[in-house]
């Protein structure tokens, strides 16, 4: 019988010691090259809704079901049982959901775990579902199939290069993308926003105005003027974009260019997920006018930005550094920065003093004060 040497194992089963490196990096290697599947299995249970099926127990009990319990909630006649069966097993195996085993009918049953549960769709500050579907739409991946173009030549990112369009060009011909990413943001913002409300309360106690810069619609400063009812809330976004806001209670909508001037004096102003999108030159632009819009003595920028750090310390470390990458696809310019660039384009902006703040959440709150 052939002795184990030739597999990397002696004859024990271990791996043998003089190769033990080599097979030890042949793994890392194939588990980071094929993440993939785990993003294609999590795709394949939402747009089959897996999780809402376990999730259906009209007596509320989320008792684990059977596969064949699960496929009789999925709304698929055709249903292929075999396939769906090594889905599941997979995703078990990745802890997504708990697979045991039914002592009276010896059948495997299947149950929501704590990562599950953000896969159901009627949980809306705590679901990931939009977020799923957006990163595994066809153009989304297309983009990444042009990432070493882009690095090696420059010029147009990954998503310009595999759609022929910008984001948001594409965006206005392609409807049906538009909602896909409008929701993803959309859902970004509601499981943020949870975040930020429960580990930053304080941080609005002395807040009397707060203006919400690039808030799109004004849902965010509207959770927080709900939070915070002594605040008034004001959201200013371009003129098109606050044309279409709905109405909240004491929010004003404010339509105008960021890089011409933030036209409301306020003791706070909230820059979420804005810098991100633009190169150092811009925010700076940014950054100055919202320090000429801030009150002098107890005025503060609160930004709520992924902060790229060089080693995984925290559970959502590597999410920040994965989205720096994300942006390099997806845009031009946008990118994640770590601690020492935003420092460096806080001063240049004139915040001469801030404190990043961690929430649990792959954003963190960093605080800037004017100089
Ligand atoms: C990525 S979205 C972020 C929206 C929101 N802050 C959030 O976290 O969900 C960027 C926002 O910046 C707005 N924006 C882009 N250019 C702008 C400008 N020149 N002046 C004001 N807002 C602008 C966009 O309309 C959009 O609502």
């Amino acid at each position: 019988m052939t002795q184990g040497t030739d597999i990397g194992r002696d004859t024990t089963g271990r791996v043998a010691n003089g190769e033990e490196a080599t097979v030890q990096g042949q793994a890392e290697i194939l588990q980071i090259l094929d993440n993939f599947v785990e993003s294609m299995a999590l795709k394949c249970v939402v747009e089959l809704g897996v999780a809402d099926a376990l999730n259906s127990d009209p007596h509320g009990h989320n008792s684990p079901m059977s596969l064949s319990q699960i496929a009789a909630r999925i709304p698929f006649p055709n249903l292929d049982m075999d396939r769906l069966s090594r889905v599941m097993r997979f995703l078990s195996y990745r802890k997504v959901f708990n697979a045991t085993v039914d002592k009276e009918s010896g059948e495997t049953v299947f149950g929501l775990t704590n990562a599950s549960k953000w896969l159901l769709t009627d949980n809306k500050s705590e679901s990931l579902v939009p977020a799923v579907l957006l990163a595994t739409h066809p153009c989304a991946m297309a983009a990444w199939n042009c990432l070493s173009t882009s690095v090696a030549e420059g010029g147009a990112c990954g998503f310009s290069r595999a759609n022929g369009l910008t984001l948001y060009d594409f965006q206005s011909k392609n409807h049906e993308y538009k909602r896909v990413f409008g929701e993803a943001m959309a859902c970004n913002s509601r499981v943020v926003m949870k975040a930020v409300l429960e580990h930053y309360k304080d941080g609005f106690n002395d807040v009397g105005t707060i203006v919400d810069v690039g808030g799109g619609s004004g849902a965010a400063v509207a959770e927080i003027v709900e939070e915070h009812p002594h605040i008034k809330g004001y959201n200013f976004d371009l003129p098109d974009v606050v044309a279409g806001a709905p109405k909240y209670p004491n929010i004003t909508h404010v339509g105008g260019d960021m890089f011409a001037t933030v036209p409301i004096n306020a003791d706070a102003i909230f820059l979420k997920w804005i810098l991100h999108n633009w190169s150092d030159e811009k925010c700076v632009q940014i950054l100055k006018n919202c320090r000429k819009a801030l009150a002098e003595e107890k005025g503060k920028l609160i930004i709520v930005e992924a902060v790229v750090r060089p080693k995984s310390e925290s559970l959502f470390d590597l999410e920040a550094q994965r989205y720096d990458l994300k942006m390099l696809v997806i845009s031009p310019s946008g990118k994640e920065r770590n601690e020492e660039e935003w420092k460096k384009l806080l001063e240049l902006g004139g915040f001469s003093r801030h404190t990043i703040i961690e929430i649990p959440s792959f954003l963190s709150i960093i605080e800037a004060f004017p100089s």
